[in-house]
């Protein structure tokens, strides 16, 4: 395997075909800044290259799936007034643009088989990385993805604006994406986003990724792999001009409101406890 830098809030480790990677910071809900999406993009890289790897699986730890951008890495990226740019636009094409459309990239090209072991709630950013999985298998009823977007001065990211729709309806999202509210349970299960609910309890999410890990190497048994991997590339040619189309929109839209400062006096106010998520 190639070699990447370590990250202390990510893991990451190949099990037969199955490549794990494993969110590890709890104690923030698995927040996540700027550069730990980027080395989320390039673990997702590193998968891709291994012709042994047919899966790549998403797991977490602790209570939340993940709470979504670090509200302290923002409020670093806003403090960068170095010299290095010569303008807001320069700063946010940098600290912003570049960076979520490489991630929402990596994810939308990925070759092997996306599954995300669902232990609780996912936010922003990520709960868009969610939304770009194959497969979503969750811990019980307790998760949900919320997008607060319009709580944060923001617009859809992430590939969103296709993959909500394409997942739970239209009107579902719009109604969902207007007023703030998270996509709960009944809608996840209704839609067939969930594939299964393993009904455990969310003190234990290192035992729902080993039953669920258990249960993956159970059903590969026997199958021709890379019968797997064509599937996915035929199902994937449905939409992904689209994806790729609306990722670059996003970003582009969003620049305006990193540049007018609204996310960012929003995301302060999260940080000291200003501001709430209504859920
Ligand atoms: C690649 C480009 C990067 C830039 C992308 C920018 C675009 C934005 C993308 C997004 O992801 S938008 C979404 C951002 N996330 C949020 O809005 C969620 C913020 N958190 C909350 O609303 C709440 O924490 C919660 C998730 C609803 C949970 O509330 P609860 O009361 O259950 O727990 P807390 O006491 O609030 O949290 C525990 C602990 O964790 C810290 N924490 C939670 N979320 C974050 C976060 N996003 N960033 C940093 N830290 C977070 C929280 O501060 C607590 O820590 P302590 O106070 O105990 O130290």
């Amino acid at each position: 395997m190639p070699e990447i830098r370590q990250n202390e809030k990510i893991s990451h480790r190949i099990e037969g075909p199955f490549f794990i990677i494993q969110l590890i910071n709890p104690d923030n809900l698995n927040a996540l800044e700027g550069e730990d999406y980027i080395y989320l993009g390039e673990l997702l890289e590193l998968a891709d290259k291994n012709s042994d790897v047919y899966f790549t699986i998403l797991q977490s730890s602790g209570r939340f799936f993940s709470s979504g951008a670090d509200f302290k890495g923002i409020a670093k990226a806003q403090e960068d007034n170095g010299a290095k740019y010569a303008s807001e636009t320069s700063k946010w094409l940098s600290n912003f643009v570049a960076r979520n459309v490489y991630v929402t990239d990596v994810f939308i090209k990925h070759s092997k088989v996306l599954v995300c072991c669902l232990n609780g709630p996912a936010i922003g950013l990520s709960a868009a990385l969610v939304a770009l999985c194959d497969i979503v298998y969750s811990m019980n009823d307790k998760v949900y993805l919320l997008y607060p977007f319009a709580n944060l001065g923001l617009v859809t990211e992430g590939g969103t604006a296709i993959s909500l729709p394409l997942k739970f309806g239209a009107n579902t999202t719009y109604e969902r994406l207007m007023f703030n509210k998270p996509f709960n349970y009944d809608i996840m299960t209704k839609s067939g986003f969930i594939s299964k609910n393993f009904n455990m309890p969310s003190s234990n999410t290192e035992a729902f990724n080993a039953e669920l890990l258990k249960e993956l190497k159970g059903k590969v048994e026997g199958l021709y792999l890379p019968s797997c991997l064509g599937m996915k590339k035929l199902l994937k040619s449905n939409h992904i001009g689209s994806f790729n189309e609306i990722n670059s929109m996003e970003v582009n839209e969003s620049l305006k409101y990193w540049v007018d400062g609204e996310p960012l006096r929003r995301f302060s106010q999260l940080g000291s406890k200003q501001r709430k998520h209504r859920l």
